[in-house]
């Protein structure tokens, strides 16, 4: 597992290639994965330990990527403690009863491992079928969760969340607060069962400002990472973050993820200690195969000042991709970085 690049590339060091991995590889793209979901709701799909491995596994088998991300969602512990919320295909996350007042945030308990001896499982079954390629796990950051916990859904403008946070600070401390301790103690349990690495997905925090972002979001993002600091290299990323880039670091991630709308020199000059992951534009799997190559190549290009870089898209898979051009992207950037020893060299030593 020492030789893993991925791992290597989040400490720092210098990895054997470019390791690659797509946010949401493990879904709509995917045929095998329409078949294997078919008849079982996302939610449930996500408490069967069985189901949970083979779709994790199933972009490790087609594309070769250098590491796997959970089969999960970051509603899943929500709904653990007792939330009512379904997610609903093409909508997303809808919440039954929205959250506003104080009495509101009674509603949110503390996350019990035993809530989750699925995520468990399924993470024990993984650990055995992945060998060297390492999982990460994930949650979602403490202002992407209660955005949809206050607006009861997906929401464009965020409105009502932002309303509440300046209106009534402490009614959004205590929902924020205690989504922190939920996601903080749903890494660890992901940790704990064989996860070597996580992500915090802020999806959503590109709509603050930056006073707002340190005010409203940041301790609370800082205190979900700290229930795994020292244990994992952890990852924080966020869509239309140019502006927060440098205040998204204080939460103490060693990776920051950068989305396709900041070039990756760019990100470099700005955070120079960071290793940095991205940042391919989501739609450029659509384009042709040269125009998709070249767009790959320019990632890799830019990425040359960073202290360390792992390959992903700037933001996730979307559903309408071809497999065939993910794999074109993993194949290209394996063969333009890797300096793995040929075998005639190894037998030289
Ligand atoms: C905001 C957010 C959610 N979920 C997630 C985020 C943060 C990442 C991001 O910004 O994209 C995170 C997530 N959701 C899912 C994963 C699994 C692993 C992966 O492949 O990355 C991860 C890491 C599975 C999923 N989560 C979801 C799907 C699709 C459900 C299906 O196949 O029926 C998958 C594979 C559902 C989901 N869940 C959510 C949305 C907006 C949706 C899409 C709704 C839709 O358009 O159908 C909430």
């Amino acid at each position: 597992m020492s030789q893993s690049p991925f791992l290597a590339a989040c400490r720092g060091e210098e990895p054997s290639r470019t390791p690659v991995w797509f946010m949401r590889q493990a879904g709509r793209s995917l045929p095998e994965y329409k078949e294997a979901r078919a008849g079982t709701s996302m939610l449930e799909a996500c408490r069967t330990p069985e189901l949970v491995a083979e779709i994790t596994m199933q972009p490790v088998r087609r594309y070769g990527v250098d590491a796997a991300i959970f089969f999960s969602d970051i509603v899943v512990p929500i709904a653990a403690i007792g939330v009512d919320i379904e997610i609903v295909p093409g909508t997303g996350p809808v919440v039954a009863e929205p959250f506003r007042t104080e009495d509101d945030v009674k509603r949110l308990r503390n996350l019990d491992p035993c809530d989750v001896t699925y995520i468990t499982e399924a993470i024990g079954l993984l650990v055995k079928d992945l060998g060297d390629t390492p999982l990460i796990g994930f949650a979602g950051a403490p202002f992407t969760l209660a955005s949809y916990l206050i607006e009861g859904g997906p929401s464009r403008d965020h409105a009502k969340t932002k309303a509440l946070m300046h209106s009534a600070p402490e009614v959004w401390h205590g929902i924020a607060s205690r989504l922190a301790a939920i996601c903080g103690e749903f890494l660890r349990v992901q940790v704990e069962a064989g996860a070597q690495a996580v992500q915090l997905f802020d999806s959503w925090a590109g709509a603050l400002s930056e006073a707002d972002y340190r005010r409203f979001a940041l301790p609370h993002s800082t205190a979900a990472l700290a229930g795994v600091a020292q244990s994992v290299p952890r990852i924080h990323f966020g869509v239309g973050t140019g502006h927060l880039l440098e205040a998204m670091t204080e939460t103490g991630a060693e990776v920051s993820g950068v989305d396709f709308r900041i070039p990756l020199d760019q990100a470099a000059k700005r955070l120079p200690d960071k290793v940095l992951q991205g940042n391919l534009d989501p739609a450029l799997i659509l384009a042709d195969d040269a125009a998709l190559l070249a767009e790959t190549d320019a990632v890799l290009d830019a990425a040359q000042s960073a202290k360390g870089h792992i390959f992903n898209l700037g933001h996730g898979v979307l559903p309408d991709s071809d497999p065939e051009k993910l794999k074109l992207v993993v194949d290209r950037v394996h063969e333009r970085t890797g300096h793995e020893r040929t075998g005639g060299e190894a037998a030289r030593r």
